[in-house]
Order: C-alpha cells, then structure tokens, then sequence
C-alpha cells in the first residue's frame, strides 16, 4: 500500500492506494495544520502496512517537517512530488515546470487520468482537432482555475494525450471575506447568501465574492471557446466550493443559453490531487516491478 498527501494550505488530506490491485481509500482523511497527530491514528489503523507515502506539499517547511516526523514515526519514508516538465499523459507548458504549485500539477495529472467520454467518444475526429478543453477550478485557500487541452500531435485513438496549458490564481472565497474583514474599518466577516440585488452588508460582501469566483470561472471557460472553437468541460474541486457553486453554475449556464452553447454539468471531484498521485504511485510501481 502507499500513502497519498496531499498538504494543503487549510488542510492535510491523506487517502492510499494499493499498487497491486489499484484499489483505493473510500474516505479520504481531511486534518488542519493543528491536528497532525491524528495522521498517526489513522496510519495505524490502515487495512495494511504502507510501504512509502507519495505527496505534495503548498503549506511550507513547517507542515512538510511535522508530516515527515509522524511518518517517521512509522517506518514509511515519504516522497514529496514537485511540478514536472511531462508525466503519465500530460505535458506541462509552464514557463518554469517547478514554479507550479505542485497540487495543481498533481490534480491536472488525476483530470488527465479519469475518462472524458466528450473525448474519447470523439476521438476518430483527432486529425482535425475538435475537442473541448477541460477546466478544473478548484476552491480552496487559494482558487486555481487550470486547461488541458488533448495534444492533438501526440495523441492516437486509443492513447490520449494532453497539454496543461496554464491557469489563474486568486484568493480564495474565505481568504477575500477575511481580507475585507481585516482590511476596513466597517466590514465584517460575512456570513450571508449571494442574491442578485444585494440590500444590506453581509449579503453584498457574500455576492461579491461568489461573482468574483464563478467570474474568474467563466472567464477561463469563454477563453477556452473563443482559442479552441469549444466550450470546455467544466469540473470542480475544494472545500469551498459549497459558498460558490449556486453562482457559478447559473453564470455559466446562463452565458452558454445565450452563446446557443449546449448546457454543461458542473462535475465536483473530492480528491483530483489525490488522484494524480495514485496514478502516478501505479505507474512507477508498474515500472519497478
Ligand atoms: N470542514 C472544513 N474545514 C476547513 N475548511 C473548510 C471546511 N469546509 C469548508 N472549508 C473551506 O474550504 C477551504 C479549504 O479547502 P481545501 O481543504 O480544499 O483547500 P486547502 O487545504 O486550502 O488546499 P489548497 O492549499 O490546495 O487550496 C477553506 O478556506 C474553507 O473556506
Ligand atoms: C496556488 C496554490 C497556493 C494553490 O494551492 C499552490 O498551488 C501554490 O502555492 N502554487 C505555487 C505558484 C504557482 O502555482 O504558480
């Protein structure tokens, strides 16, 4: 078995995958930065011994130590994964491959990895390069709004593959309610629901931020359009995606009615950075065995 970390800026989470049958968690662990010693608990509790524990790490030095001592603790040496010129499936167009947050490449590798069936039903159309991008916008202490896009050159029917494109940065919904609680005079922390017309403070603030999020959405996915002639598929991921998923779905459905764009659901994936790295975890295990 092999650990999966994924260390976040809220939150470790933490699931497993067994290399051999490629089975994995059914419930993700999600801990805060204080409660790291539970991760010991949940290790010695795992259905079987895990053998290294593959991760990536946004949250600094700090985290990174305290997660290392609890494994440590365990016998179970720890592989922290960083951003990657290609891997698997997927090549990385970052000017500078390490410079990206290697959560995001980790959950561009897990997007890559699940079947879009948009695609592979399309995929005797590869000569002419007709695919939607795929969007994953992902709600966390910071939102990560990232494309791939089928690398049509390299791709063969049966053998997808793709480019990472590249992707915004934004703070995220808790962060930006904060700021503006910290950084005024007469603005709370607000606690209210986005409504179109918003009459008083605490729902102006919550309706702020939610357009923000789901604007800073549909801009990528009208990128996405207007350079690949296809409105992209749209998934989405984080634990704040609960505050902005109302807005953000009713801004894209609306703009895809009347663009004539056919509706898109909006698909939420648990644990897309988890993802990536048991398919990753597999792949090498396929390779060293
Ligand atoms: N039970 C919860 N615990 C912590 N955050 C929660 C919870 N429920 C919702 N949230 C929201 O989710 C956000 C954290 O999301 P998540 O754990 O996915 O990201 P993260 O740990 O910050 O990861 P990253 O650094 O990759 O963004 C918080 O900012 C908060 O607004
Ligand atoms: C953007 C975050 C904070 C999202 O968790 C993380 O991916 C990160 O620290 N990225 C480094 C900078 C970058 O991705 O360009």
């Amino acid at each position: 078995m092999i650990v999966l970390i994924d260390a976040g800026n809220t939150r470790v989470k933490a699931g497993w995958v067994n290399a051999r049958t490629g089975e994995r968690e059914t419930d993700p662990i999600a801990l805060t930065h204080d409660n790291l010693d539970q991760l010991s608990h949940w290790l010695g509790k795992l259905p079987a011994t895990p053998v290294k524990a593959l991760g990536v790490n946004v949250a600094g030095d700090v985290v990174a130590a305290a997660i290392e001592d609890v494994f440590h603790l365990h016998d179970c040496p720890i592989e922290w994964v960083k951003g990657q010129e290609e891997a698997l499936n997927v090549t990385n167009t970052y000017d500078n491959p390490v410079q990206l947050g290697p959560d995001r490449w980790l959950s561009m590798l897990g997007l890559a990895h699940r079947p879009h069936p948009q695609i592979s039903e399309n995929v005797g159309e590869i000569a002419q390069g007709v695919f939607p991008p795929i969007i994953l916008a992902s709600f966390g202490t910071a939102t990560t709004i990232d494309t791939l896009v089928v690398d049509v050159a390299r791709s063969a029917p049966n053998s997808i593959r793709y480019t990472f494109k590249g992707g915004t940065i934004l703070p995220g919904p808790a962060l930006m309610k904060t700021s503006l609680a910290e950084g005024t005079a007469n603005l709370p922390e607000a606690h209210s629901e986005p409504t179109a017309y918003p009459t008083h403070t605490h729902q102006a603030i919550s309706t702020g931020v939610a357009a923000a999020q789901a604007g800073a959405v549909l801009r990528q996915w009208l990128i996405g359009l207007e350079y690949y002639g296809h409105g992209p598929l749209v998934y989405s991921a984080g634990g704040a995606w609960p505050m902005v998923q109302e807005e953000t779905r009713r801004l894209l459905h609306f703009t895809q009615q009347q663009l004539g764009q056919p509706p898109t659901p909006i698909e939420w994936l648990g644990t897309p950075v988890l993802d990536g790295l048991s398919a990753l975890a597999l792949q090498s295990s396929a390779t060293c065995t």
